[in-house]
């Protein structure tokens, strides 16, 4: 069992098949007895994967800088909420109270946040596996545009690597559970 962090969306004007996909990831999450880490709100696919987390027995850690508590609606509901003075703390804290991270469709700050845990893994700065769900194909142009990057030299495969990329929710939990000690 592990703390899994999940970045994903904020948004709270998309598809219905994204939010199904994080309820999905939540409430599997839960049911193999993980704790879901995340941002600490409740709109878009954040508030639907720790919905989907709690629906099926799961705990949940949020973590929110006091800054957006009303903006992305802090989750109360949360086993622990943890409230930050920046947008720094908040990744930084979310980061040490992981063991595992999961990416999900996202905009720029999801983006960030799996830019953060990657680079800095590239880094050695931590060894936690990273997983992201390339879902209907979500992030293909991101990836290919890096597999250039890696071909010219810009990026280490080894890096690259680092970086496990799935396209559904089972097969994510498979690859993180492999991945953790
Ligand atoms: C100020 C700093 C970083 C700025 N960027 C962000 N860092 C971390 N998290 C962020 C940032 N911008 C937005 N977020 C959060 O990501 C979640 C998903 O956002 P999305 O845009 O819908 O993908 C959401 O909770 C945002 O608050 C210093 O490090």
């Amino acid at each position: 069992m592990a703390a899994v962090c999940v970045f994903c969306a904020s948004s709270r004007t998309l598809d219905q098949r994204w939010l199904d996909l994080a309820t999905e990831t939540g409430a599997e999450l839960a049911r193999r007895g993980h704790t879901v880490v995340s941002g600490g709100g409740c709109v878009g696919m954040m508030g639907a994967v720790v919905d989907g987390a709690r629906a099926a027995g799961g705990r949940t850690v949020g973590v929110i800088p006091q800054a957006l508590v009303d903006l992305e609606v802090a989750d109360l509901a949360s086993d622990e909420l943890l409230v930050t003075d920046s947008m720094a703390s908040r990744k930084t804290l979310m980061i040490d109270r992981s063991d595992a991270f999961l990416a999900l469709p996202g905009g720029l700050g999801t983006l960030d946040e799996l830019f953060e845990v990657w680079t800095t893994a590239t880094l050695a700065l931590h060894a936690k596996p990273m997983v992201l769900i390339d879902a209907d194909g979500f992030y293909r142009p991101l990836l290919d545009w890096l597999t250039t990057l890696t071909d010219q030299h810009f990026l280490k495969p080894a890096g690259r690597n680092l970086l496990t990329v799935v396209a559904t929710v089972p097969e994510a939990l498979k690859a993180l559970e492999s991945h953790l000690p």
